[in-house]
């Protein structure tokens, strides 16, 4: 053990097999046993959370409303051991209206740089939308059809590029459509752990011009495009202090630890960027250094008084659960 901390944590982790296999790494599970913390599978499947422990933390990525019942029964048992992160916060990032209804409300006058989300309307049902032109609020054409369940299926990741009305035909509301808007082919993904922020490039659908818009037709279907970590050298990152102030206001005002957002610059205006998804526990293993990053936000949590640490969240939890 390292000379930092004579005390040993014990982290319950619960997640699905496939984020198991990205996230639980030797690396990662190395680095943080140095570090006085020792990374405990939760069994989800045959025991009850509150007969396992006894643990100092709970990390989890697990959405189904069983385990919701475990977290608020366990954390009644454990009122000072955190739970990272609250259900009801995480469950705000499942419905893509939802999910960036937070980025209106931020503010942060003193940057030139400024940050909204693109034009977009939700459709309920197939007739309204074929039907009722006034369902599409004036949206302008090409738009992103996108499941409005954002809920770690991979039929929440089957998106669609639409260029026209009749692009429209066939999709399977509920459904999302989002403007879309040119932004040079590269998108910004911004990952936050805690007060840490970092920001990586990755390549996004290419920019679509008047012209060629007018040789489009129907829509043609994509998913996790962005997913592929890429160096792209000649894009200017947006300003730190920028990327910063947009993590920490949706980490308030979403009340979330874990979590990242892809942004894109708008190709006709330089200092506008557009919020256009945010993942609860994303891949973290893509990150460069996350061994390290996890494990000092995670000791940050632990060192914490409990006062402090914990329970906003929970009591919240017991209330509306
Ligand atoms: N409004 C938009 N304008 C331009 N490009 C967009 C827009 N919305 C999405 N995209 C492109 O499509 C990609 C996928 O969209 P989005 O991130 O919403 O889907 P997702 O399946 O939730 O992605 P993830 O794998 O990050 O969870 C984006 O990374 C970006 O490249
Ligand atoms: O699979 P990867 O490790 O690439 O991580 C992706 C993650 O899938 P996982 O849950 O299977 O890990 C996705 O989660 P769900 O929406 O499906 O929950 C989503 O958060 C992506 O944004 C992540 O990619 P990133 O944003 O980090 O590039
Ligand atoms: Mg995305
Ligand atoms: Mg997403």
């Amino acid at each position: 053990m390292s000379s930092e901390s004579s005390t040993r944590f014990s982290i319950g982790y619960a997640m699905p097999p496939k984020k198991l296999d990205s996230f639980i790494q030797p690396s990662f599970l190395d680095h943080a046993k140095s570090r006085g913390i020792n990374l405990i599978p939760i069994d989800t499947t045959t025991k009850p959370l509150v007969e396992q422990g006894p643990f100092d933390c709970v990390i989890h990525k697990i959405y189904d409303e069983e385990w919701k019942k475990q977290l608020i029964e366990f954390s009644s048992k454990n009122p000072n051991v955190p739970i990272i992160d609250h259900p009801n916060a995480i469950e705000k990032l499942h419905n893509r209206i939802s999910m960036l209804q937070v980025v209106k409300g931020l503010k942060f006058g003193y940057h030139s740089e400024m940050c909204c989300v693109p034009n977009q309307v939700v459709i309920e049902d197939s007739e309204s939308m074929l039907s009722d032109p006034s369902v599409l609020l004036g949206l302008k054409f090409p738009v992103i059809a996108k499941p409005l369940a954002a809920n770690a299926s991979a039929k929440s990741h089957e998106l669609s590029l639409v260029f026209d009305k009749d692009g429209l035909n066939g999709l399977k509301p509920p459904i999302v459509l989002q403007e879309f808007v040119n932004h040079g082919g590269v998108i910004f993904k911004v990952y936050v752990v805690g007060e840490y922020a970092q920001c990586v490039k990755r390549h996004s659908l290419p920019d679509i011009s008047e012209e060629k818009l007018g040789t489009l037709r129907g829509r043609v279907p994509f998913s996790q495009i962005s997913n592929q970590a890429y160096v792209i050298e000649e894009v200017e990152m947006p300003p730190m202090s920028f990327i910063n102030d947009v993590a920490n206001g949706l980490r308030l005002a979403m009340n979330l630890n874990l979590f990242n957002f892809d942004m894109i610059r708008d190709a006709t205006a330089g200092n506008k960027y557009l919020v256009i998804d945010i993942n609860y526990f994303p891949g973290y293993a893509k990150m460069p250094s996350y061994e390290t990053v996890l494990t000092d936000f995670l000791l940050g949590i632990l060192n914490k008084k409990p006062s402090e640490a914990t329970s906003l969240e929970l009591k919240e939890c017991q209330e509306s659960g």
